[in-house]
């Protein structure tokens, strides 16, 4: 029995006259511990008005709703948390800003990046990408290793990413990641989003 669970992302770009219903469905489909908002080419009106239609979705699901790369934008909008690269600001004082709030952090495939977040006070940290991944021009690999590595030696969650499926995503979740986040294993699923939530749930739970 594992304690993994599935950390959902959006789609790079979303059409609110639709997505929040495909959100609601694939969120109603099994278990889903938190959603990024992530739209990295939207303008601030456009992701204001996306966490306003899309916060209320998951958090009456009891799944926690958290903006990629803006922990100032996090905490005056009501979302659970951010999640902040290398390159996204001060994290020292995102942690000030975000209070009691989730702020997650990417360390790529680096252990000394890893235990800086951790002594900041990260509540998570983020290790990828571990697959290749068309969502993202990642420059950055981490291997399945730095995830026995840190949960051996740490009680801060880690987070898995970067194309990850339910066929390749079994060596993660054995080696101890906590949560699995994933962009195009959902919502470029064949048989749509639900379906991609149950595959990588059944995926997780057989792993
Ligand atoms: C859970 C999770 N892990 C890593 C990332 C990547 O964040 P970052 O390096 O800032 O890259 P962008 O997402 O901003 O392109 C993430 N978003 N979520
Ligand atoms: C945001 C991000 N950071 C590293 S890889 C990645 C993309 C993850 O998307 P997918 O699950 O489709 O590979
Ligand atoms: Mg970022």
């Amino acid at each position: 029995m594992t304690d993994c669970r599935l950390y959902l992302i959006t789609p790079p770009s979303i059409d609110l006259a639709t997505f929040p219903d495909l959100l609601a469905r694939a969120l109603d489909a099994g278990d889903v511990a938190c959603l990024q908002l992530r739209l990295k080419e939207a303008p601030r009106d456009d992701l204001r008005r996306a966490i306003d239609a899309l916060r209320p979705i998951a958090q009456s699901r009891e799944v926690a709703f958290l903006l990629n790369d803006d922990a100032e934008l996090a905490a005056q909008t009501g979302c659970d948390g951010a999640h902040l690269g290398q390159e996204d600001g001060d994290h020292a004082r995102a942690r000030t800003l975000l209070r009691d709030a989730t702020l997650g952090i990417t360390c790529h495939g680096s252990r000394h990046l890893a235990m800086d977040a951790g002594e900041m006070g990260a509540d998570y940290v983020a290790f990828g990408a571990f697959f290749p991944t068309a969502t993202k021009d990642a420059q950055h690999r981490a291997e399945p290793d730095i995830l026995e590595w840190w949960s051996s030696l740490f009680e801060i969650p880690c987070v898995a990413i970067g194309g990850i499926t339910a066929e390749n995503c079994a060596p993660l979740v054995r080696a101890g990641a906590d949560f699995l986040a994933v962009v195009g294993a959902v919502w470029n699923h064949p048989d749509g989003p639900a379906a991609g939530v149950r595959a990588m749930n059944a995926a997780i739970s057989g792993a």
